[in-house]
């Protein structure tokens, strides 16, 4: 993917979320986004999937210039995949409801094609034989693969994960992790916000450093964690992997 962001500003009330921050990327197939609570990354990562708008700046992500039209973000968004780091399946509805029925409500396919859809995403990532369990009947690793199985069956343009593991134990932690890398073999083009070190490292082809509504530096992974430019990234990561 491609993205061209420029001096973006993002305000809640006097807090400014993101202060001018720029980031250019010719191409990247999976961009990570890490850095200090409250530094901006799910601000950003909202911005580039059209679910917020910048109240300055310009945001352009692969030919998608992001305007503030609701009829025009509206149909970008829906071009994109979605999941968030808390679990957000229906609680009442089955792992492959909770996959068909966006398929058929935001995307229109037939109820057929809504089936056809979901039973491919759940074989492909192992999961047809919990296809009809309710999200209680299954373990967090399980929940949040079901949620990636439900925003990759369109076949996004985009996928973003916003903090997808910081609700999961180390093993369930792997799972998902093991099923972003196969997506981005796969081709998917993903941007995901992680507090997890070793899982940036892993699964990042460019790692972005947001603080305080800007980013220091965005790197690959080795040079970054390595040898990281900014003396705050710096300080960050010898805080963070001390543990
Ligand atoms: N909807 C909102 N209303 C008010 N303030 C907000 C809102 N969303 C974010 N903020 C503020 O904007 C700043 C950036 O928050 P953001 O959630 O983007 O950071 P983050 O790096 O993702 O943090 P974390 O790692 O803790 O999730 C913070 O000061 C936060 O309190």
């Amino acid at each position: 993917m491609k993205l061209e962001v420029d001096r973006v500003t993002k305000r809640y009330g006097a807090t400014r979320a993101l202060d001018g921050l720029s980031l250019h990327l010719a191409s990247a197939r999976v961009l990570v986004l890490i850095g200090p609570s409250g530094g901006g990354k799910s601000t950003l990562l909202r911005l580039l999937g059209g679910l917020e708008t910048a109240d300055e700046g310009s945001v352009q992500v692969n030919s998608h210039q992001l305007v503030a039209s609701a009829t025009a973000l509206q149909s970008y968004r829906r071009k994109n995949g979605f999941l968030f780091q808390q679990f957000n399946l229906f609680p009442h509805l089955s792992a492959k409801r909770n996959i068909t029925l966006p398929l058929e409500k935001v995307h229109g396919h037939t109820p057929e094609k809504a089936r056809e859809l979901a039973e491919q995403a759940l074989r492909r990532f192992g999961l047809l034989e919990h296809a009809d369990k309710l999200p209680s009947q299954l373990s967090g690793g399980q929940q949040q693969r079901v949620g990636i199985a439900r925003a990759v069956a369109f076949s996004p343009e985009v996928l973003f994960l916003d903090e997808p593991t910081s609700a999961l134990d180390p093993e369930m932690t792997a799972e998902v992790l093991e099923l972003i890398q196969e997506l981005a073999e796969a081709g998917q083009d993903i941007i995901l916000s992680t507090h997890e070190m070793g899982f940036a490292r892993a699964v990042a082809d460019q790692v972005a450093f947001v603080a305080a509504g800007k980013i220091e530096e965005c790197r690959p992974p080795s040079e970054l964690f390595d040898a990281p430019e900014s003396a705050i990234c710096r300080r960050f990561l010898s805080k963070v992997m001390r543990y």
